[in-house]
């Protein structure tokens, strides 16, 4: 198939969410790599750009930036109408970031920001493009939860509860949708040594078995094709995500509370 950019492409459009670095960078050059056409969302339009750059010479796909402030309702509401101007087959929705810390020290303004790009822009992107997904009967969605999904989460109180809604989420749509051809899977990694962490300003909340974005990104990819609801990477994490739902939960606050809280706190 030639693009109107004169370019090869193999079926539809996949759209990362946060493709400016970390895991959203990864998920690019991996589907890129597969010869997928790939809009990068993210506000770094430098990143954007230079990212598309290296997509389109390396692996003769189209790429497109397409910069967006998805703490903005109307950003998303507008990313949504110009998806639906194209053939989505896969919606990573990856954009995130945490705030550490006592939940009484923390920025308002981020905090809601939090939430908005977490949850809020995740759940209009997926509402957005799921008639899309449903009508082809193809495709389906990655939702980048966290480990801190399976257990509320002190001094990670609104993020943890936010990659809760993430899993709960993405575990319902998956039971609804996959008698339609569609796909949807929470990826829930641990600790991956990304730009998130320069964000959080702090490696205290790192909890958890480390890897590295592209072996998380596999191991995604991998649980999407196979249809799995779920995949949390790594034996280690994958443990303790078990664990966590089968201990009394009182306790399983306790202790993840215990493992992130900003050193010096008793
Ligand atoms: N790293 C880790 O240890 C873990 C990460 N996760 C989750 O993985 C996902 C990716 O994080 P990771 O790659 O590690 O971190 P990075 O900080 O490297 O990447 C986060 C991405 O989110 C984008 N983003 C943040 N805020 C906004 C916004 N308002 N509008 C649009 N894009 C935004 C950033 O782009 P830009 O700044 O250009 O807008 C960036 O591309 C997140 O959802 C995170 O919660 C889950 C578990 C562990
Ligand atoms: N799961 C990571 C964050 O989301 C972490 O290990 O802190």
């Amino acid at each position: 198939m030639s693009t109107s950019d004169g370019i090869t492409a193999a079926g539809g459009w996949a759209v990362i969410t946060g493709a400016t670095g970390g895991l959203g960078a990864s998920f690019a050059r991996a589907l890129a790599g597969e010869g997928r056409n790939v809009l990068l969302v993210g506000r770094n339009e430098t990143a954007l750009d230079g990212l598309a750059t290296e997509l389109t010479d390396r692996f003769r796909v189209s790429a497109r930036p397409l910069v967006a402030d998805l703490a903005e309702p109307s950003a998303v509401s507008d990313l949504v109408k110009q998806l639906n101007e194209l053939d989505i087959d896969l919606l990573i929705n990856n954009a995130g970031f945490a705030q550490h810390g006592p939940y009484e020290a923390l920025d308002p303004a981020g905090q809601h920001d939090q939430l908005q790009v977490c949850v809020v822009a995740l759940a209009d992107l997926a509402q957005g493009i799921a008639p899309q997904l449903v009508r082809r009967g193809r495709g389906g969605m990655i939702n980048v939860a966290s480990t801190a999904a399976f257990q509320p989460t002190p001094y990670l109180a609104a993020y943890a509860a936010s990659k809760a809604f993430v899993l709960s989420f993405s575990q319902a749509l998956h039971d609804e949708l996959q008698g339609k051809g569609v796909t949807v899977t929470a990826l829930c990694p641990g600790p991956v040594m990304t730009g998130f962490w320069d964000q959080v300003g702090s490696t205290d909340a790192a909890f958890g078995q480390r890897l590295t974005a592209d072996r998380v990104v596999a191991q995604g990819l991998d649980g999407f094709r196979r249809g799995q609801a779920v995949v949390v990477p790594g034996w280690r994490n994958l443990i303790t995500a078990q664990a966590n739902r089968i201990i009394p939960r009182r306790l399983a606050v306790k202790i993840a509370g215990l493992a992130v809280r900003p050193r010096g706190r008793a």
